[in-house]
């Protein structure tokens, strides 16, 4: 974009663009994907930017009824500009991206569509999703429950199968059954596909989706037996408060039979169920796709605040030289650099394995088809590992972003304190991180007992098979240089996770039983899992950088980034290394090493690194970050902004202030 699209004012980061040792269109199209990415995407923020309606930057001081009637604004006009403009699913999404404001839709076309593709027939598909595209009917996806949340197979809400009526009776047993979380649940959306426990012939068996009406299309009244309300505020001021979760209460409410989404398994008309010949973990199918989304959003995520970090860090002076000369950028601090570096690294890392991931699931979806299902373990193993250590990882380098503006940072115009409520949940919803986690390690144990037993691991685990070698290798490195050799640190990857990997399962088959060894041994899993979730990270990365990267300097800037983002795990984690005898100590301190000479070749790069995001100032939505760097005007105008500001005097003087002070004034008199 050109900076006269900014606004065209004097740039007071001119000078640390010139310094720039690569072409930045060449960094965008790296980093979006290819150039047809850039231009869609540029239109579309542009498009964004340019209308009213898609003011954000009073969000943070409306209440949560103006945060709600605006966010339904926003997404009817979202819509209506689609349509007008006859928008592609592409721009579409785009649209919603960057109008950025979780909202109902969010929910509708991530989850509620999602479902009912992956686990509705194709007549149901014909169905519901002709009146989902054209938002007929708004849908949610009601899964979470008050009592339960991690695990699903313990959800308590009942569908009952009445062979007189041909119909499931849904009802809410308990308090704790009542739906509690979903989207869009609490004041907007008609429909849901709610998971509930099947019940026929007397015999339950488990958890099964069912698409249901839960409000009436004419006056949005809840169906009869439906008890549905917002839960609540949530964490920060706008952020995910623009979001309607819902709570509902089912009492007995009957919907038809093929309201069951038959995909996995059908009911008969006589009440038997029959189980298809797909395997029935396609029940979770709608959650690994999100959590592939979710990987993107981290990256984006991650690189907002470090946009804003790196062009407030280059605009803002602290101190100088004793003689009275040019005060110091802060970003020139080496402990600045040493704590916002990595991120800057991360958010590539994350955007380049995002990418691959984005491939891995069209890959496994397309064999799922052919009803080849033997990628799907890897494929949950992929999703909910990177979905858990990008979202981690994504909520500390925001917060951190916050200390690195200083005290700029905590106020609501840097855009930071919502950047951070918003994505925190990221942790958390589409499974637990933790949770998550434990599932990746749970692969892992399987493919280590299986590489026991002579089995060739394929896939993100294929390292496993180089057991002899990996078991019992010592890094190669003996110089600062040798740090930059890409296959050197592959193999102190590979060695650490694999080791810490193997470490667990012969822990575990110490213990009496296997279950009570993976309990056992659980905080050890979760690391060995972090640490095979790397590997993936720096493995991609690595071979994004074996790809044809056009533009001059482009690929060496990538260069330095891997570097930077493999190295710093190294002085991060420098324990499991250690311990797992990957390295010595003194490869670690030439690790560190380099790593420091890697933070000053990237220095002089830094502004134009995140300009390669490309982000508008709209979307950024900080006072701080803006691409122009005329960051104390625009504090000292976005402070007028603030509703307190609206008197000079405030409101409350007459009746609390101003009896204080005469009360005190005639105390002292006295
Ligand atoms: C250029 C860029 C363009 C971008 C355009 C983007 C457009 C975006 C536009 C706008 C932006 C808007 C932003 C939207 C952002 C996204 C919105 C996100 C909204 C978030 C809303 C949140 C929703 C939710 O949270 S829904 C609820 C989620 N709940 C969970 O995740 C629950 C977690 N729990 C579980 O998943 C499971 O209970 C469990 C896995 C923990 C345990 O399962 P269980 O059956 O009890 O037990 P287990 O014995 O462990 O497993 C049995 C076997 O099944 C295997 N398995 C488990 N899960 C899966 C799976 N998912 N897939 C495959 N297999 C699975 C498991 O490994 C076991 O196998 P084994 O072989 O027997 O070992
Ligand atoms: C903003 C937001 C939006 C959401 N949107 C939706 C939605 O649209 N639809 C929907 O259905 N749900 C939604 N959810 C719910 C979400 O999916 C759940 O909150 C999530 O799956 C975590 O479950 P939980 O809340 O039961 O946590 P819990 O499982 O109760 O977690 C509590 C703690 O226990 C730990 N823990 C749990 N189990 C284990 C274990 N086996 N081993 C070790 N530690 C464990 C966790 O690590 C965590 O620290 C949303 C949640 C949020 C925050």
């Amino acid at each position: 974009m050109a900076a006269a699209d900014w606004g065209g004012k004097a740039d007071h980061l001119a000078g640390e663009r010139a310094t720039a040792q690569f072409d930045v269109d060449g960094m965008k199209v790296a980093w979006a994907g290819s150039r047809h990415a850039v231009e869609v995407a540029d239109r579309m923020a542009c498009l964004v930017a340019s209308d009213p309606v898609f003011r954000k930057d009073t969000r943070t001081m409306l209440s949560r009824k103006e945060l709600f009637k605006d966010t339904l604004k926003k997404a009817a006009h979202a819509w209506k500009r689609t349509v007008e403009l006859h928008l592609t699913e592409e721009e579409a999404n785009l649209l919603r991206l960057y109008i950025d404001q979780p909202g109902y839709v969010d929910l509708h076309w991530v989850m509620f569509v999602p479902a009912i593709k992956g686990q509705g027939t194709e007549e149901q598909q014909k169905k519901w999703l002709t009146m989902a595209y054209k938002f007929q009917i708004i849908g949610t996806y009601a899964q979470t429950e008050l009592g339960h949340g991690s695990n699903v197979q313990g959800l308590e809400t009942t569908a009952t199968f009445d062979p007189s009526t041909d119909e499931f009776i849904m009802h809410s047993p308990t308090l704790t059954s009542s739906k509690w979380w979903p989207g869009g649940l609490g004041k907007t959306s008609t429909h849901a596909v709610v998971y509930a426990r099947l019940i026929t012939e007397g015999k339950d068996y488990g958890i099964h989706g069912f698409i249901m009406q839960l409000r009436s299309l004419d006056d949005h009244s809840p169906l009869p037996g439906i008890t549905i309300g917002d839960i609540g505020g949530k964490f920060g001021s706008g952020a995910y408060n623009s979001m309607d979760n819902g709570v509902m209460r089912l009492d007995h409410v009957r919907i038809p039979r093929d309201q069951m989404l038959m995909r996995l398994a059908q009911v008969t008309r006589e009440g038997k169920y029959v189980h298809s010949d797909v395997p029935k973990q396609l029940l979770y199918g709608t959650m690994v796709y999100v959590r592939q989304t979710i990987v993107a959003d981290a990256s984006r995520a991650l690189s907002r605040a470090v946009c804003i970090a790196v062009r407030y860090g280059a605009i803002r002076k602290q101190f100088g030289s004793k003689a009275g000369g040019p005060e110091t950028q802060v970003l020139n601090y080496k402990t600045q650099q040493s704590r916002l570096f990595p991120f800057l690294a991360s958010a590539y890392a994350f955007r380049f394995v995002g990418q691959w991931l984005k491939w891995l699931y069209t890959d496994v979806t397309q064999k799922l088809e052919s009803k080849d299902f033997s990628t799907l373990p890897e494929a949950h193993a992929c999703t909910a590992g990177l979905k858990s250590v990008t979202t981690s990882a994504t909520a500390d380098a925001i917060e951190e972003c916050q200390k690195l503006c200083g005290g700029h940072g905590y106020l609501n115009s840097s855009g930071l304190p919502e950047l951070f409520a918003v994505n925190l949940p990221a942790c958390t919803y589409e499974g637990d991180n933790v949770v998550l986690l434990l599932q990746v390690a749970r692969f892992l144990m399987k493919t280590v007992s299986q590489v026991a037993s002579g089995k060739q691991p394929v896939g993100t685990t294929a390292y496993m098979g180089n057991i002899q070698h990996l078991m019992q290798c010592k890094s190669v490195v003996n110089t600062v240089e040798d740090w930059l050799n890409p296959a050197a640190i592959k193999e102190v990857f590979e060695a650490r996770a694999l080791r810490m990997a193997v470490n667990c399962a012969q822990n575990i088959s110490k213990a009496p039983s296997q279950e009570e060894g993976f309990s056992e041994l659980s905080p050890d899993l979760v690391e060995a899992a972090v640490a095979h979730v790397q590997l993936i990270i720096v493995t991609k990365f690595i071979e994004k950088l074996q790809e044809d990267i056009l533009g001059h300097g482009v690929k060496e800037q990538l260069q330095k980034l891997c570097g930077i983002y493999a190295l710093h795990l190294i002085h991060k984690h420098l324990g499991d290394f250690l311990s797992t005898g990957c390295v010595t100590a003194r490869q670690g301190s030439l690790a560190n090493e380099r790593l420091g000479k890697l933070y000053a070749q990237v220095r002089p790069n830094a502004v134009a690194l995140v300009d390669a995001f490309d982000y508008t100032d709209h979307y950024l939505g900080s006072a701080l970050g803006r691409y122009d760097g005329d960051v104390y005007s625009a504090l000292y105008k976005e402070a007028w902004k603030d509703p307190l500001n609206e008197t000079v005097v405030p409101d409350g003087y007459q009746e609390h202030l101003r009896p204080l002070l005469k009360q005190q004034l005639k105390l002292s008199r006295l």
